[in-house]
């Protein structure tokens, strides 16, 4: 299990989290979501070691891995993708895959049996652009490069950070069924950070809300979607949703 636990973190005066919690269960895949400016991406930066939290904390099971740098989380079991793309352009898409591969091979040889590389690239449609400069690709392919590459690294689990952002709705709903093999087959617990919430609504069991940098609601999505916090965040509503007779 992945805990994530009352964690706070300010920019100067820009408090980003006040008191941000979440989980996520081996196999599990749940969706973060809230307005812009809620936190969201803070808290992965958090979680992968990107920044440090002011307090809280981060446990992958027993272990507290709150403040590690992004290399020994990354050690520990927890990928992630970028909200803007960061696959390595100068090498092709198999080498982008296969320094992953090695890396997790270092460090956990029996942990990087369990992927092939030659897999991976076919799982996410990139085997007829393996030769290919990452960079040459077009934008949606490096967009399932950047997961390919992550998952390369056999995690226990993956946080993707606005992944159907620039996709069109057919690869949307591919990259839904992707993610939800992957998470079949490698038992990965996966948290996906996406404001198109028909993606969202249709690939987690269980939902966390933000807002200015707390956790306003969580559960499953129709738990969720009638909080009327969250309708209040998304529809501006303050009053409960309710139908006039008159
Ligand atoms: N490095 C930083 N320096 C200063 N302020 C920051 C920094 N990173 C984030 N913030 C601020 O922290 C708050 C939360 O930002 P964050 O990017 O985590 O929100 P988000 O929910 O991911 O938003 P979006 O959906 O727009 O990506 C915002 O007010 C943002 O301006």
């Amino acid at each position: 299990m992945l805990a994530v636990t009352a964690i706070g973190k300010s920019f100067g005066g820009v408090r980003a989290l006040s008191d941000a919690s979440l989980d996520c269960a081996p196999g599990e895949i749940v969706g973060l979501i809230g307005p812009n400016g809620a936190g969201k991406s803070t808290l992965v930066n958090v979680v992968t070691g990107f920044l440090r939290p002011d307090r809280g904390t981060v446990k992958l099971g027993a272990r507290e891995i709150t403040g590690l740098d992004a290399r020994a989380i990354s050690a520990a079991g927890i990928a992630r993708t970028f909200q803007n793309l960061r696959v390595f352009g100068s090498m092709t898409v198999r080498q982008n895959v296969e320094v992953a591969h090695s890396r997790c091979r270092q460090l956990n040889p029996q942990k990087a049996a369990r992927v092939d590389p030659d897999s991976l690239l076919a799982t996410f449609g990139l085997t007829s652009v393996a030769g290919a400069l990452a960079s040459e690709l077009p934008y949606g392919s490096q967009r399932w490069l950047e997961i390919a590459r992550a998952m390369a690294t056999v995690p226990d689990f993956l946080m993707l950070d606005e992944p159907a952002a620039g996709l069109n709705d057919e690869e949307t709903s591919r990259l839904g069924t992707v993610i939800d093999g992957v998470r079949h087959t490698m038992g990965t617990g996966i948290l996906v950070i996406d404001h198109d919430l028909h993606f969202i609504n249709r690939i987690c069991k269980r939902l966390f809300v933000f807002d200015q940098g707390s956790l306003i609601a969580s559960g499953a999505p129709e738990t969720v979607w009638s909080d009327p916090r969250v309708i209040e965040v998304y529809v501006g509503a303050s009053a409960p949703v309710t139908t006039s007779v008159n």
